[in-house]
């Protein structure tokens, strides 16, 4: 197997992902690379990602991941391996059904909506906002309600719980990039002040997430509703009510370290797309104006309802390929369990693999331009969603085979409902005396210096109510206004008259007719009266 040669010191202070990509230009698809004692086979072809993480996938566990998570997630659906990972993916597989994540559509829009109230701070001020930093706080804010219905609020306000949750996501960051397992010394978080801090981290949320488990706990034992379909539907149950509810027999201890991996997984991986979308479409207006002109046809001010994601295809297609400039995570680790061959050559057991998913979706051999942002290279809008099965394993946003994410559906519709939301009321320009936005590596790619953007309020004044009304007559607002809506304004003319009057046909053309009114936003993003 060719070894790769050079310096590798080259590698310290860059994000690994990038020396990496050099490396793959001059050794190509498979090769060896080692640091002192420590080696590492680099993979940068689809046909072996997909033998590794499909075909073969029983050769290979998480290897140095699950030691790296191991103090924050323990045997969590991440770090877990064999018949652990097994029972727990079965479990918890379930509370992602697609209905649990359609409830979920409207949270998304009220935290972006309440997400409003400090990007307008910042439009008022004129002061540039690090939006890594905010698209860092809306992914918790959502995760948390989302897993165990935890308001953090982390928005506006900072507590030592969201204080303790960055320290934990810091430590597994800094734990995956370090040269060697210095957590494993004895007796080191009682020495060292940045290992202390960590364990006070760890013992504040896991307290808080215990009293969530028996706050829920106590929830589950009191109610009636039988666990199923129904469940879904007439409750709008977190994750961890539906594990409680289901019945199954689980440890406290598991469920913790569940909780833990989907917190931490949902959060800053959602964070991270949605910060680099962003930056791209900072630098190519001509997306951003596609995404604006979608969202002010189809939805205007009001919030994206489950119907309107498929309508979203723009936005869709601009996430998808901001999703292969800038995957989260940028690689996936394994270790083989087993030999395993690799057309000539023989992967040993116990050898640590890189599958360098940065790699696969900037290959020149994969990829036309691989580097330029064109959000038009997958094809016709209406054709199907880019995944690695479209794309034959060249491109991995969530990974493939039995370890792919579980979150996929959530995170991709928690995207579009935000983005589309901020476009819509914001223009984002980068405040380039900030310095270059740069990039290091944690579990996901961060910005060096911060995502530094100037916010301004869009002036939607010669913007015109939304045309595509009819659309939205049996999608958007039956969803935002209750099903009465649908019924009452049975004409894409009446909607277009009315949104033209109010920003809302329904409050305007039947607001007598609508007890359910509370849940539409009016044209100024505020619940009309
Ligand atoms: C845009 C956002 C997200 C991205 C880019 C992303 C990406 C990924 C990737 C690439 C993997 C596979 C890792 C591997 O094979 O080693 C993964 C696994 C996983 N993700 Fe996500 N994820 C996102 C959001 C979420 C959300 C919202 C949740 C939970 C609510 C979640 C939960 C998980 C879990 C539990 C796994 C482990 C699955 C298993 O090993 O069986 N992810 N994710």
């Amino acid at each position: 197997m060719p070894e790769a040669r050079g310096d590798i010191r080259e590698i310290v202070g860059q994000p690994v992902f990038v020396p990496l990509y050099k490396l793959f230009l001059v050794y190509g698809k498979i090769f060896r690379l080692s640091f002192g004692p420590k080696s590492f086979v680099i993979i940068s072809d689809p046909a072996y990602a997909k033998q590794i993480l499909l075909t073969n996938a029983d050769k290979y566990s998480k290897g140095l991941l699950s030691e790296i998570l191991d103090f924050v997630m323990g045997t969590g659906l991440i770090p877990a391996d064999g018949e652990i990972w097994k029972a727990r993916r079965r479990a918890v597989v379930p509370a992602l059904h697609r209905k649990y994540v359609m409830s979920m559509v409207d949270m998304f829009g009220d935290c972006a909506a309440h997400g409003g109230s400090t990007l307008d701070k910042y439009a008022t001020s004129g002061v540039s906002l690090d939006m890594e930093n905010f698209f860092s706080r809306l992914g918790l804010d959502i995760i948390g309600k989302a897993v165990f219905n935890y308001d953090f609020d982390s928005l506006t306000h900072d507590d030592p719980v969201i204080q303790a949750v960055y320290t934990l996501l810091r430590e597994v960051e800094h734990r995956s990039t370090a040269p060697i397992a210095y957590w494993n010394i004895p007796g080191i978080q009682f020495v060292v002040p940045r290992q202390k801090r960590c364990q006070e981290a760890l013992l504040l949320v896991n307290e808080c997430l215990d009293g969530l488990i028996d706050k829920c706990k106590k929830l589950v034992e009191e109610e009636d509703v039988e666990f199923g379909e129904e469940f879904l539907s007439e409750r709008d149950p977190s994750i961890l009510h539906f594990l409680l509810a289901s019945g199954d027999e689980i440890s406290s201890k598991q469920l913790r370290d569940d909780l833990m991996t989907m917190l931490i997984a949902g959060h800053e991986t959602t964070a991270a797309v949605l910060t680099w979308t962003l930056y791209l479409l900072a630098q190519h207006p001509e997306s951003a104006a596609a995404i604006r002109k979608e969202v002010d046809a189809l939805l205007g001010d009001r919030k994206p309802g489950v119907e309107d994601l498929k309508a979203l295809k723009v936005t869709t297609r601009i996430i998808n390929e901001a999703m292969r400039l800038y995957p989260q995570p940028p690689v996936l680790i394994r270790r083989a369990l087993q030999d395993d061959q690799f057309d000539q050559y023989t992967v040993p057991a116990g050898s640590d693999l890189f599958i360098s998913v940065w790699n696969l979706h900037r290959s020149p051999k994969l990829w036309d331009e691989p580097d330029k942002f064109k959000p038009d290279r997958f094809g016709p809008l209406d054709g199907p969603m880019p995944n690695e099965v479209t794309e034959n394993f060249a491109y991995l946003p969530f990974g493939g085979g039995r370890r792919k994410c579980i979150g996929d559906q959530f995170a991709i519709f928690e995207a579009v409902v935000a983005l589309a939301m901020l476009m819509r009321r914001y223009e984002f320009s980068l405040d380039e005396s900030k310095g270059t936005v740069g990039m290091t590596t944690g579990a996901t790619i961060h910005t060096t210096n911060g995502l530094n953007m100037f916010v301004r309020r869009r002036d939607l004044s010669a913007v015109p109510p939304p045309s595509r009304a009819a659309d939205a007559v049996s999608a958007g607002y039956a969803f935002a206004c209750g099903p009465v809506a649908t019924q009452s304004i049975s004409s894409a003319a009446a909607v277009s008259t009315a949104a033209a009057a109010g920003g809302c046909p329904f409050h305007t053309a039947a607001a007598s007719a609508m007890p359910a009114a509370a849940a539409c936003l009016g044209p100024t993003g505020t619940t009309p009266a």
